[in-house]
């Protein structure tokens, strides 16, 4: 009652439960329970004429204020240090500090050493990893034996796709599509059981496994490191990816360098936040094009034009923008990291448009925990026109004087922005353009309607994402057709 006698009239005052009571338990993310359904997300702001709304718990825990204004967002995403993480989410910390669980000037120091990592050198890396496990995919008897291929969970394949890049890029250990999957102990297969189901009950369980792995590669990098150094006087390219480089800083700064705990920490949470995202940002641009069989071609005749049939290279990145504009559309509707929460550290003024029905500044008193609101910042109707509507052609540059120019990636929010952007936003979209390419190039994608079902129906049933620590999408069934080389 003392929160809510603080609170303004003008700020809509939601429904607790679509405005995600989960949240407002004070055991936070870790609450077992916590998992919050899709339902009314994409208008909590449109059907209350404004970008700010305050949730107001019933029974106990502080009010919290949401929004999806980009301007609002970005200026709270710029400055970490007046908005800082709260405590709630800093349960990412299970296995030690890391970049993502903390707050300057911790924070600072981690960003700094695995930035480096994230170079021209991993890119190409990722895309060959990403060609090699493509091929190897194709080779299987499944895939060979078939042209027109049922695939009941695709979001299965993207899954693993994605983990074979961040463990064999970010940690240069080995790991092949077509490994023996039912020898698990020890290797990283062992733990990808558990972690595409990343809700955090399954982290905790996830982090156990992790920890005896990486406990022991840990101390083989360490000494590899020091031979390197020993020999050579510098660290080996094969280490210089993000394992390499924690390790490295540990050593280098002894005592005031990163302990075991923060090394674990950071590959923790690169594992996680390098894995599901762009696992299920592939899946849904595959799912949404599915949908949308004249985007599909256009975006199908183009590849032909850049690469024909043969393999493409990272050289060929950048001429594959189309692809690129699935993938961020896909991510415009379903962003992966749907959500951040910030505490501001001062009372602060918010002026921006529509943020309130009748137009006035938001007054935001210290200590106020916000929600920035990815989804409701990617589908905000004032930068982003028919904001439910999956319009890849909206990222293309326009011959037409008439038609709007392509969103600005200042105001897309798919990323997060501002220093403490998305690390792994390059790499993410480098495995995802190389994925689709090879597949859109090969396979036609579409779905197996059910039996009176139409595609808006199947797009209903299938596309409602569960809002966990990242967004997820349940088995996205597929059907695959294959192209006729011509
Ligand atoms: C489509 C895929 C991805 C999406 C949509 C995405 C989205 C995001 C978002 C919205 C944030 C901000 C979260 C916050 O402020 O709480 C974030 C942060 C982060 N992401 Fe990603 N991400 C993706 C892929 C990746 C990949 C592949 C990696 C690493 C290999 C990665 C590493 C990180 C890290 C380390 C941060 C924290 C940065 C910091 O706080 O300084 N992400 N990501």
């Amino acid at each position: 009652l003392q929160t809510y006698k603080r609170i303004p009239k003008y700020y809509c005052v939601a429904d607790p439960i679509t405005a995600l009571a989960g949240l407002i338990i004070p055991r936070g993310w870790w609450n077992p329970g916590f998992s919050i359904t899709w339902n009314g997300k994409e208008t909590l702001y449109t059907v209350r004429s404004s970008e700010v709304v305050l949730v107001v718990p019933v029974f106990f825990g502080d009010a919290l204020l949401m929004t999806s204004s980009p301007e609002v967002c970005k200026e709270i995403l710029n400055d970490p240090t007046r908005w800082s993480k709260p405590e709630r989410i800093m349960g990412l910390d299970v296995m030690g500090k890391n970049v993502i669980a903390s707050n300057p000037p911790v924070w600072r120091t981690h960003r700094k050493i695995a930035a480096p990592a994230f170079d021209d050198q991993a890119f190409s890396d990722v895309w060959e990893v990403i060609t090699t496990a493509y091929n190897q995919m194709m080779a299987s008897p499944d895939w060979k034996s078939t042209d027109v291929h049922y695939v009941p969970a695709f979001n299965n394949i993207t899954t693993r796709i994605a983990l074979l890049a961040i463990v064999k890029c970010g940690f240069n250990i080995p790991m092949e599509w077509n490994q023996d999957q039912d020898d698990k102990s020890g290797s990283f297969d062992e733990i990808a059981v558990t972690l595409p189901n990343s809700s955090l009950r399954h982290i905790a369980a996830a982090s156990e496994a992790l920890q005896r792995i990486l406990r022991e590669k840990i101390i083989t990098k360490k000494k590899e490191l020091s031979l390197e150094l020993e020999l050579d006087g510098a660290v080996s390219k094969a280490n210089k990816n993000l394992f390499g480089r924690f390790v490295a800083a540990s050593q280098r700064e002894g005592d005031r360098g990163l302990d075991a705990s923060e090394i674990m920490g950071n590959l923790f949470v690169f594992l996680l936040a390098g894995h599901d995202t762009t696992a299920h940002s592939m899946v849904l641009t595959l799912a949404l094009l599915a949908g949308q069989p004249e985007d599909q071609e256009r975006v199908h005749r183009h590849i032909k034009s850049v690469i024909g049939d043969a393999d493409p290279t990272y050289d060929d990145y950048s001429s594959l923008a189309p692809v690129q504009h699935c993938l961020y559309e896909a991510i415009r509707l379903f962003p992966a990291g749907w959500i951040t929460m910030r505490l501001s550290g001062m009372d602060e003024v918010w002026s921006a448009p529509q943020l309130t029905p009748t137009g006035e500044d938001v007054v935001v008193q210290k200590g106020t925990t916000v929600m920035v609101d990815f989804i409701g910042a990617c589908r905000n109707p004032r930068h982003f026109p028919s904001p439910h509507d999956f319009v890849p052609l909206r990222w293309a540059p326009s011959n037409d004087p008439d038609a709007p120019p392509p969103p600005s990636m200042d105001t897309f929010l798919g990323f997060s922005s501002g220093p403490r952007t998305c690390l792994g936003k390059k790499f993410a979209s480098v495995e995802a353009v190389c994925f689709l390419t090879l597949l859109l190039r090969d396979w036609k994608v579409g779905v197996k309607l059910a039996p009176g079902e139409s595609m808006q129906a199947w797009r209903k049933r299938v596309l409602q994402p569960e809002l966990s620590t990242a967004l997820k999408t349940g088995d996205v069934p597929l059907l695959l057709t294959r192209r006729l080389k011509r």
